[in-house]
């Protein structure tokens, strides 16, 4: 493994290299293999505009569409895909008319399918003025994001940033996707158009509000009115998105090129579970997505806390914790009875601090998640988790252990979770191999993590990060702990938890 101190404005180390094209006449190459999905992709109406076409798009919100015109009940919603980092996916998908192979895996075996939603695709880079006519195209009723969670500001966006500079000083090269939104939204008023929905499918607790915060405090670095504009023309509602799905490996292309016999330079493979949230709130027209198991609600908040808090939290203590015990993927991980005990003693936590949601049995979602990460045909990279944690730790994980500090819950699970950041941030596992730390704040809170060792003053100093946290009483003291327990190995500190649980399971029954 490696040790990246990566900067996100960079490109993220986001997948491999697209794998080249095998074409050696023992597989049959897209879309040759499968020559249509199933429909007249002709007829699809470019309505939706997706930026950030990554493994997850094109796991989850491309197939909901790709269903919608297989079911025959719209062809309306065809998707222009949108890069703005990296130019390999609109390579590998041009060669390919815009179809790729959708490979579900579960325990039944594969289910393989080509999805063809995805009708166009544009690197913004390349030619950002075709991306700003696609947005301001009376046809565009939708932008979907997945853009990742750091890319949305905390707060408001920084006018030095050259990224944002650009948004503003030559809006015809804009720099961000918000800066994209907004003169595609400009341009838009000013032809007497109306605006088109917002819908961020990026993990976070109010998607929605981050999305309009983030494209009005852009709106307004140039122009109050066009804020005000967009403020009464366009809606952003929130989503709940889940789906794990992995990066594509170039053996896991290739094991698909064999099993298959279909040569896709990029498949996507991915779980049976899938779940979208979406609130109600569409300012040009809804897509039909409850007739292919969307959950249409009036307010999505409590599903995507338990979401973010439950499963993208666990994941986050999971991979920071299993990779200091040296594995490398979930269910290799999981399958460790101590990693797995870990993991259930720190859902049950979450859970104990989560309000009412709707319909939802917390303990039966514990039980799946738990399912869900053990899956061993999924191999998913404790790395993918491990990536950006210093947006993550702050939205996943934090909060539950704010929550418990608070009413004095239970917070052993969570507190060793943090720990485990901290440990984690340090750069080696427990036998000194080198782990991958791929954090915009990678050398900063390196740097912290080394001069506090077991002492968590250091990087609690990060108000940025901790907030309230930091001084809450018997916080830093109980980090401290977990911190000195991590010294004798990730998988002996979460086994002492559960000693101590069992120890006090004896006495409460005593
Ligand atoms: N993979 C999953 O299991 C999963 C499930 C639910 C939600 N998500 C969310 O979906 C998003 C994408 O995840 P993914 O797995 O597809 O990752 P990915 O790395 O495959 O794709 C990320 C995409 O975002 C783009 N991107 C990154 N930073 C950007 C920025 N600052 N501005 C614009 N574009 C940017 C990349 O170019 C890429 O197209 C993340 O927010 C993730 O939390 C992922
Ligand atoms: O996507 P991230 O990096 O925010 O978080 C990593 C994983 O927790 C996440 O991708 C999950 O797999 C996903 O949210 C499941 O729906």
């Amino acid at each position: 493994m490696t040790v990246t101190h990566a900067r996100t404005d960079a490109p993220a180390p986001l997948s491999p290299e697209p794998p080249a094209p095998l074409h050696d006449g023992s597989v049959a190459a897209l879309p040759d293999a499968v020559a249509v999905p199933g429909y007249d992709r002709s007829q699809l109406e470019p309505a939706v505009v997706h930026i950030g076409v990554g493994g997850f798009h094109r796991a989850h919100q491309a197939v909901y569409f790709d269903e919608l015109a297989r079911a025959g009940v719209s062809t309306g919603w065809g998707i222009t895909g949108v890069g703005l980092r990296s130019p390999q996916m609109g390579e590998v998908l041009g060669d390919q008319d815009h179809l790729y192979t959708l490979v579900v895996r579960g325990p039944e075996g594969d289910d393989v399918r080509v999805i063809g939603s995805l009708v166009r695709y544009l690197f913004a880079p390349d030619d950002p003025e075709a991306v700003l006519a696609t947005l301001a195209d009376p046809r565009t009723r939708l932008v979907t994001l997945t853009i990742t969670g750091s890319a949305y500001p905390a707060g408001e966006p920084d006018p030095e940033d050259p990224d944002v500079r650009a948004d503003v000083a030559t809006p015809g090269t804009p720099g961000t996707a918000f800066g994209f939104l907004v003169e595609g939204l400009r341009r838009r008023r000013a032809a007497g158009l109306a605006g088109f929905t917002v819908l961020s499918c990026d993990n976070a607790q109010h998607s929605g509000d981050l999305a309009r915060a983030a494209v009005l405090a852009t709106a307004r670095l140039r122009d109050v009115g066009l804020a005000g504009w967009i403020e009464e023309q366009v809606t952003f509602p929130g989503s709940m998105v889940d789906r794990i799905t992995p990066e594509t490996t170039p053996e896991g292309r290739d094991a698909i090129a064999r099993r298959h016999g279909i040569d896709d330079r990029w498949p996507v493979i991915t779980e049976p579970f899938s779940q979208w949230i979406v609130e109600d709130r569409f300012c040009a027209g809804r897509p039909p997505l409850d007739e292919v198991g969307v959950q249409f609600v009036d307010d999505v908040r409590p599903f995507e806390i338990m979401k973010t808090r439950m499963l993208n939290g666990a994941h986050s203590a999971l991979g920071h914790l299993a990779s200091l015990a040296g594995f490398s993927t979930t269910a290799e991980a999981m399958a460790d009875p101590t990693i797995r005990g870990f993991v259930r003693g720190y859902l049950h936590e979450v859970a104990r601090g989560l309000l009412q949601v709707p319909g939802v049995d917390l303990d039966a979602y514990a039980d799946t998640l738990v399912e869900r990460f053990s899956n061993p045909q999924i191999s998913d990279e404790l790395a993918r988790l491990c990536r950006r944690s210093s947006t993550k730790v702050p939205t996943y994980v934090l909060p539950s252990v704010q929550v418990a500090l608070d009413h004095a819950g239970p917070r052993e699970h969570l507190v060793l979770a943090v720990a485990a950041w901290m440990r984690y941030l340090r750069g080696t596992d427990d036998d000194g191999r080198a782990l991958e730390v791929t954090d915009a704040l990678a050398d900063e809170l390196r740097a912290l993590a080394e001069l506090g060792g077991t002492d968590p003053h250091p990087l609690l100093g990060r108000t940025d990060l901790f907030g309230a946290l930091a001084a809450t009483p018997g916080f830093a003291q109980e980090l401290e702990a977990a911190l000195t327990g991590l010294e004798d190995g990730a998988l002996a500190a979460a086994a002492a938890l559960q000693r101590d649980a069992g120890v006090e399971a004896q006495e409460s029954a005593a």
